[in-house]
C-alpha cells in the first residue's frame, strides 16, 4: 500500500461544499470542514426529515435542504455519505445539476470511483475515501484515492477538507477495501476489546465504572505509547511480558482462545463485505 501522511492545513481556497446525507459520517465530515476553514455560509447539507436540518443548522449554522438536486448547484465539493444502497439513486437525483469542475468526494464503503464515473457526466472528478468515527474528535484517520478525472489538485483539496479531522493518507484504490475493514471498522473492534476488557475486571471484582476507566486509559496510553516512541507492538508486548509472569500466562489464554486468528478472520469478512455489497449494487442499477 503506497501512502502519504498530509498534514492538516488550514487555509486555502474553499469551494462551496455540499454534504448529500447528513447522519453520523456526514456530520463528523461537515464540522471537520467547518474546522478546516470552510464558512458556514458556503456549506449546504441534506437531510430526508427537516427535524434532522433543524438540528444540524443550529448545532453547526449550516444551510439545510431536503433537496439534493438543489445542493449540488453551484458547490465545488460534493460528498456523499449515504448507505451504499441509497448511492445510485442520490446520482440519478444530482447528476444532471453537478457543475462543471465540481469534485464528488465518496466516503462509501465498498463503492468503486468507476460506479460513480459511470452514473456522472463524462469527466467527473471523483474521489473515494474511508474515515473513521474518531474524526469527530479531530482524532481519526481517512484513506483518499482519485478516480481516473481526479487530478492532484482535487485529492490535494480533499485532503485539506479532511484535514482537520485526522491524519489523512493516499492509498491506491485497490486497497481501499482493506483499509474499510481495518481503520473504518477498526474502532467497532476497539470498542469491542474495551468493553470485553471492562467486563473482564468486574469478573474480577472490580466495580464497573473503575474496570471501564481502567480499560480505557490503557488502550489510550497504549495506542499513544505506539505512536511516540516508534516501537513495533511486539517489542512494547515483550516489555510488559515479565519472564515466568503474569502477563505471557494471559496472552497464553488469549492465544488458546484464537484471538489472533479471529482479527485475520474479522477483517476478511469486513473486506469480503464489502466487495460483495458492490457488486450486488453493481448488478441492481
Ligand atoms: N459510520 C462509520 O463508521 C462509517 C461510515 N462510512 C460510510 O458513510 C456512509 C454513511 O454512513 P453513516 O453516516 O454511518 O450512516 P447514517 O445512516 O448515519 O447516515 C446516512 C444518512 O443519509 C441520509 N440519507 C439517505 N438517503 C438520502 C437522500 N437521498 N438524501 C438525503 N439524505 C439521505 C439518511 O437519512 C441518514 O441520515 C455509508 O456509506 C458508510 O459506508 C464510512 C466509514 C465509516
Ligand atoms: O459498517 C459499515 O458498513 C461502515 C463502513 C466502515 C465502517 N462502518
Amino acid at each position: 500500500m503506497s501512502t502519504t501522511t498530509q498534514q492538516a492545513e488550514p487555509s486555502g481556497p474553499t469551494p462551496r461544499l455540499a454534504v448529500l446525507g447528513t447522519g453520523v459520517m456526514g456530520e463528523t465530515v461537515l464540522a471537520g470542514a467547518l474546522r478546516a476553514g470552510w464558512p458556514a455560509s458556503e456549506v449546504v447539507a441534506t437531510v430526508r426529515r427537516p427535524e434532522r436540518g433543524e438540528e444540524l443548522h443550529e448545532r453547526h449554522g449550516v444551510t439545510t435542504t431536503t433537496d439534493n438536486g438543489e445542493a449540488v448547484r453551484g458547490a465545488g465539493l460534493v460528498v456523499v455519505a449515504v448507505k451504499p444502497k441509497d448511492v445510485a439513486a442520490l446520482l440519478a437525483q444530482v447528476s444532471e445539476h453537478l457543475g462543471e469542475g465540481a469534485v464528488v468526494v465518496s466516503v462509501v464503503v465498498g463503492l468503486t470511483t468507476r460506479f460513480y464515473e459511470d452514473r456522472l457526466p463524462a469527466g467527473t472528478s471523483v474521489v473515494r475515501v474511508m474515515p473513521n468515527t474518531p474524526s469527530v474528535i479531530g482524532a481519526g484517520v481517512s484513506a483518499v484515492s482519485g478516480g481516473s478525472a481526479a487530478s492532484d489538485d482535487d485529492v490535494t483539496l480533499v485532503e485539506r477538507l479532511l484535514g482537520q479531522t485526522g491524519l489523512v493518507v493516499r492509498v491506491a484504490e485497490k486497497d481501499q477495501d482493506a483499509v474499510g475493514a481495518l481503520s473504518g471498522s477498526g474502532p467497532a473492534y476497539v470498542f469491542y476489546v474495551v468493553d470485553a476488557l471492562a467486563e473482564a475486571g468486574v469478573l474480577l471484582g472490580l466495580t464497573r465504572a473503575v474496570a471501564l476507566e481502567l480499560a480505557t486509559a490503557t488502550v489510550l496510553g497504549s495506542a499513544r505509547m505506539l505512536d511516540e516512541t516508534g516501537e513495533h507492538p511486539v517489542i512494547l508486548r515483550e516489555k510488559v511480558s515479565s519472564p515466568g509472569g503474569t502477563t505471557v500466562a494471559a496472552l497464553r489464554a488469549l492465544d488458546e482462545g484464537g484471538v489472533r486468528a479471529a482479527f485475520l478472520s474479522a477483517l476478511e469478512a469486513a473486506r469480503d463485505r464489502s466487495q460483495e455489497l458492490a457488486a450486488a449494487l453493481e448488478e441492481r442499477s
